[in-house]
């Protein structure tokens, strides 16, 4: 899969030079299910046709160069791992737009001429909600006015569970609440941040609950503290884990600020230190509490390594 970044006003060949695409357009911040609806309408039109599937998706955050949101969006994503599932998916290029407040001024037809027409683009593809230009205005019904019959456009419809809309922002919400199973069901799959295993106090150990403390890549959202069940892949191999997720008020004083993410590795012994891991998360066993001595707090540990491990056997 090819990647190509793009700035407003980008520089490229001309229209004749460029490959024909089917495009699926939106930022696709987690790449839930209702992404993947949109991305496979691309690909059936691009099979169609008989012409390679590309996205094309913006960075960063819209929201981040407009403002208008009271709260901060975090990344479901980032764009390192949003990449790499849409190639899994299939698509074979990927237009990243920088999205700058010269990109958002842009009027809808302008969009489309700079975008869509000089890319070559031969279809397009968004859901039934997808807007662009200056202020959001255009929508897919301008995109497909505009087209004046030079592309194609197919608007998929919204992708809903018995709640509401499958979105982003929703599983955004669901994610700080600590809410992985649901989050896991619009996902598709189970929320995954990568990291690095770093040394910590080796306290764990001493109290028989070794842990690989994990240091996430900059930027990536950390749930809320508390203890889950996870998966972690380490060295191409996928373990079961118990996660702990929080500032050990047990041994560190109120004010310690320094949140760690450690998991205890079921079943595992060797020395991972430096390694890159990928920890999925799948339920939420209860918050972070102080415990009034190590031996309250290990009996504590072992009950959510049972509860993980019973999690676990009910889900194969
Ligand atoms: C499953 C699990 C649950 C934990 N729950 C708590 C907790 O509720 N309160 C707490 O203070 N520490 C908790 N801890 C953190 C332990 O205090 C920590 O693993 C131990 O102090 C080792 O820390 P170190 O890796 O920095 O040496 C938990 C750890 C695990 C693995
Ligand atoms: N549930 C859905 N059903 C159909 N299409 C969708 C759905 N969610 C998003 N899309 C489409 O996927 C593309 C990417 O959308 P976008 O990144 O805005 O996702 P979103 O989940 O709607 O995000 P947000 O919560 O920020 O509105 C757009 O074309 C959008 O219309």
């Amino acid at each position: 899969m090819e990647v190509i970044h793009l700035k407003y006003p980008h520089q490229l060949q001309q229209r004749e030079s460029m490959q024909p695409y089917s495009l699926a357009i939106g930022f696709f911040d987690g790449v839930h299910i209702g992404h993947q609806a949109v991305i496979e309408a691309a690909k059936e039109e691009g099979n169609k046709r008989h012409i390679p599937t590309a996205v094309m998706t913006f960075d960063p955050h819209p929201s981040l160069v407009l403002g208008g949101r009271n709260e901060k969006v975090f990344y479901i994503t980032l764009l390192q791992q949003k990449l790499q599932l849409f190639e899994e998916q299939g698509v074979e290029k990927v237009f990243v737009v920088h999205f700058t407040s010269d990109f958002a001024k842009l009027s809808p037809a302008d969009f489309v001429e700079t975008f869509i027409r000089s890319l070559n683009i031969q279809h397009v593809t968004a859901g039934f909600d997808f807007s662009f230009g200056a202020f959001g205005k255009g929508t897919m019904e301008d995109m497909r006015a505009i087209s004046d019959g030079d592309y194609g456009v197919t608007v998929v419809e919204k992708k809903a569970d018995e709640l509401e809309k499958i979105s982003s922002t929703r599983i955004r919400k669901l994610l700080q609440e600590g809410d992985m199973e649901a989050a896991r069901l619009l996902l598709g799959r189970p929320f995954e941040i990568t990291g690095m295993v770093v040394h910590g106090d080796k306290r764990g150990r001493t109290i028989g609950f070794p842990t690989a403390n994990v240091q996430a890549l900059e930027g990536a959202f950390i749930p809320a503290s508390g203890v889950y069940a996870v998966r972690l892949l380490v060295q191409n191999k996928w373990y079961d884990g118990v996660c702990n997720v929080g500032y050990k008020p047990t041994f560190k004083d109120p004010n310690n600020k320094q949140l760690s993410i450690e998991v205890h590795i079921l079943n595992f012994e060797k020395n991972i230190y430096g390694e890159e891991v990928h920890v999925t998360w799948y339920k939420r066993i209860r918050s972070e509490r102080k415990f009034d001595g190590i031996e309250a707090l290990k009996i504590q540990i072992e009950k959510d390594k049972q509860q993980t491990i019973q999690y676990f056997e009910a889900l194969r």
